[in-house]
């Protein structure tokens, strides 16, 4: 395969396994070559085939129509390479084949055979086997390797040099490694790097990273092809040449995606052997004039951020921090915002509103504007893929030409966790009060609008610096001391389980809003505590108030790109999704294939 040719897509068979000689016997093609060998003592024969090689007793075409022979039929693509091991045993000819096998819990791991080869064509049989080997579609013969030595547990480099750099040596697969030295040096090496003749790209990493080479190998490749990137309209180049990523990060969204929900370090490595590929969406997210970022997961404004930003502040807690921000975020300082959202459907995947040729961005549709009482906003996010429900549970699709928008217009804690559930995959969460969701998502803009009273009185605070606003964040959740915290998540605990006694129970929106409209509130009844308030309580909560403006007027410029939070000036975001976009070595999840054959 070299750079330029077209990438022969989910062009192999489904099933992984070698099979018995009998099986599928049509599948082998021509015979190409043939030697006689000695497996498990037993005279057989050795055929290179056209589409597979087979192991099989004498005279076995015969043998098949009457009983079932005995043997192995690999496809090409499940053979690594032969070596000849006769070093092992001077008096005879040897030759080892290196395979992959599928395992029960579907991962892959590589196999041997050795084989004394009583034929006296050994030399030709052997290169012929090294051939058909090289011949596999979409077998990369040189690789671009880049390793994050301090994603997930910080064993990257380890793991590249024990695990998987010895495979991709066995298949005689060339590669340049590097490893990155800093934060977006990923980014650089995207723009810069020369990927010409490589046949594949393999991060050694997690999602933050290969988003990252991505993002700048498609600026890259807009540069070169004069397409302006950050125009969200433009029919942006695709890459061809294929990802992979070898699980080295903290949650490997992708893999687990990409690769039948198989996170393993071997079977990645063994899918770029394979050569399948399948290609997936991205979403681009541009402020009006440039980009900010690909997405390949999802992005998101509003709770998704301020989760993530409040445990971020956190890492001291280790992985406590997540439930800890989970109560303070969702019980306590729950922020709502004004915003106008507009969305693009792709309602007709027939004809598509993205074409999977050029992956151009064609929308037959206008924007829709989504427009609920209020335009209050609890959570806006994008999902890169689309979200399928199989009945009993739902899987996500990869593979699918559009995605789906979640639209949280203040829905209730309860509401909240099912749906995050639904999206680990549990049982579809069916209707849930002021959370919609918009299937077959393929744009959405953003614009958040800062309310006029709102806004002058969160200027008075922009004065303010985050420290402030973190300051009074403590106030309210940090300096509460462990046993409170505990209680906070009893609480937690206690809300969901009285919640799902009842319906879905509706938020008004503005409900979450936090602190700020209570304590308006409050002013209007009791002076001591409104902004003329002379008390040391009312100046308290005055200042109170100042801050947590303060911090949602931050927290208002921060959005989620896929697991990481960025920090953007302006307040309005286009996301465009260009389907079937980056090809990708990896699989399709079989409930999906079982599914569709349905
Ligand atoms: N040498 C380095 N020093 C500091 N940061 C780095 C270095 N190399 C890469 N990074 C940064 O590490 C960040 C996280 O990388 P990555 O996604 O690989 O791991 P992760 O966050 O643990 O996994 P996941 O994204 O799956 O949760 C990236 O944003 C990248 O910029």
């Amino acid at each position: 395969m070299t750079e330029n040719q077209p990438i022969k897509q989910d062009e192999l068979p489904e099933t992984e396994k070698p099979h018995s000689a009998g099986e599928k016997h049509e599948e082998r093609g021509e015979s190409i070559m043939c030697t006689s060998v000695k497996f498990s003592n037993q005279d057989m024969n050795l055929l290179v085939c056209e589409l597979s090689l087979v192991i099989e007793e004498l005279n076995g075409l015969e043998k098949e129509k009457t009983s079932k022979s005995k043997g192995l039929n690999f496809r090409w693509c499940e053979i690594i390479t032969a070596q000849n091991s006769s070093e092992k045993d001077t008096q005879n000819q040897m030759l080892t084949l290196h395979y992959m096998e599928k395992q029960k819990n579907k991962s892959l791991r590589v196999k041997s055979v050795t084989l004394k080869v009583t034929g006296d064509n050994f030399d030709s049989i052997l290169s012929s086997i090294q051939d058909q080997c090289q011949k596999v579609p979409n077998r990369p013969k040189k690789l671009f390797v880049l390793i994050n030595p301090i994603g997930g547990n910080r064993k990257g480099v380890e793991i590249y040099e024990k695990k998987i750099a010895p495979i991709f040596a066995l298949a005689n697969c060339e590669t340049t490694v590097k490893i990155s030295e800093r934060a977006k040096h990923a980014l650089e090496i995207g723009e810069t790097q020369d990927f010409t003749g490589y046949d594949g790209i393999i991060c050694v990493s997690g999602d933050g990273l290969y988003q990252e080479l991505l993002e700048g190998y498609l600026k890259q490749l807009q540069k070169a092809h004069g397409v302006d990137i950050n125009d969200p309209k433009a029919k942006i180049v695709k890459p061809n040449i294929p990802f992979c990523l070898i699980p080295a990060g903290s949650s490997n969204g992708t893999v687990r995606y990409t690769n039948d929900g198989v996170i393993d370090l071997e079977t990645s490595a063994l899918r770029v052997l394979r050569g399948e590929i399948h290609s997936l969406n991205i979403v681009t997210v541009h402020e009006p004039g440039k980009i900010i970022g690909v997405c390949g997961l999802a992005f998101g404004i509003g709770l998704i951020t301020d989760l993530l930003k409040h445990s971020d502040e956190r890492r001291w807690m280790k992985k406590a921090r997540y439930v800890y921000s989970i109560a303070a975020v969702l019980l306590k300082r729950r922020r709502m915002y004004d915003a106008q959202v507009d969305y693009i459907l792709d309602e007709d995947e027939s004809e598509g509103a993205h074409s999977a040729q050029d992956g151009a961005v064609q929308p037959r549709k206008e924007w829709t504007e989504f427009n609920p009482d209020g335009k209050r906003y609890a959570c806006t996010a994008f999902l890169v893929s689309r979200m399928v429900n199989l009945g009993n549970k739902t899987i996500v699709d990869p593979y699918s030409n559009s995605g789906a928008l979640i639209l949280d217009t203040g829905c209730s804690n309860f509401g909240f966790f099912k749906y995050t559930r639904t999206m680990l995959g549990q049982s579809p969460a069916g209707e849930i009060a002021n959370l919609h969701i918009k299937d077959k998502a393929v744009g959405l803009r953003i614009k958040i609008l800062r309310d006029e009273a709102v806004s002058s009185e969160k200027d008075k605070t922009v004065g303010l610096k985050e420290e402030d606003a973190k300051q009074a964040d403590e106030e309210e959740t940090g300096n509460r001391g462990d046993s409170e915290g505990v209680s906070e998540l009893d609480n937690v605990a206690k809300t969901e389980k009285s919640e799902s006694s009842k319906s879905v129970e509706t938020v008004e929106p503005g409900e979450g809003g936090g602190e700020v409209e209570q304590i308006e509130e409050d002013s209007k009844t009791d002076p001591a505590k409104g902004s003329g308030g002379k008390s040391e309580a009312g100046k308290k909560r005055n200042r109170k108030a100042e801050a947590a403006a303060a911090r949602d007027s931050e927290l208002e410029h921060y959005i989620y790109l896929d697991g990481e939070i960025k920090r953007v000036d302006g307040l309005e975001f286009e996301c465009r999704l260009h389907s079937s976009f980056v090809p990708m070595f990896g699989c399709v999840a079989s409930e999906l294939v079982d599914a569709k054959s349905e």
